[in-house]
C-alpha cells in the first residue's frame, strides 16, 4: 500500500515517534510525505520515503493530486489543531479529497495507530480489489 506521512511543525516528534513504533509494518509499503515530515521520518527511521514538496510549497496538493490518481491508499496527517497555517485551504483540499475518494485518514496519533494496526491485519485487502477494478475500468 502507499501511505502518505504529513505533520506539521509541532506534530513533527510525534510522526517521528509513531514512526519509529511502527517502523516494522512501515518498512513493508511504499511512503510518501511532505519535504520536511519526511527527511525528519528519513533520519529518524531510515526508511525510503518519496519526498514531495514542502507543505507550505504545494506538498499537500501533490499528495492531493496523488489521492485523484488513485495512488495513495492510507493518509496519516498530524495536524496542529492550535496554530493557524498560511496554506490552510490547500490542507483542507487534501482533506476533502480523502473523503470524496474514500482514503482513510487519520488526524492525530491514537486514529494513526489504529489505522497501521488495521493494515497490518489485513483490513485493507478492499483496497487491492478496488484498485484492480478501476484498473480494469480504465482498461475498458
Ligand atoms: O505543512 C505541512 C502540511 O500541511 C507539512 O509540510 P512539511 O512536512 O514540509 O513541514
Amino acid at each position: 500500500m502507499n501511505i502518505a506521512l504529513i505533520a506539521h511543525d509541532k506534530k513533527k516528534v510525534e510522526m517521528v515517534n509513531l514512526t519509529t513504533a511502527y517502523r516494522d509494518i512501515l518498512a513493508k509499503h511504499e511512503l510518501y510525505a511532505t519535504g520536511t515530515t519526511g527527511q525528519r521520518i528519513i533520519d529518524a527511521t531510515g526508511l525510503p520515503v518519496h519526498r514531495f514538496k514542502s507543505g507550505p510549497l504545494g506538498g499537500d496538493q501533490q499528495i492531493g493530486a496523488y489521492v485523484s490518481d488513485n495512488k495513495i491508499d492510507l493518509i496519516i496527517f498530524l495536524r496542529d489543531p492550535l496554530t493557524a497555517q498560511a496554506h490552510e485551504p490547500d490542507i483542507s483540499a487534501l482533506l476533502r479529497l480523502s473523503d470524496v475518494y474514500d482514503i482513510p485518514l487519520a488526524t492525530n496519533v491514537g486514529t494513526a495507530e489504529i489505522l497501521l494496526r488495521g493494515l497490518d491485519a489485513g483490513f485493507y485487502e478492499w483496497r487491492t480489489l478496488q484498485k484492480a477494478q478501476d484498473r480494469e475500468k480504465i482498461d475498458i
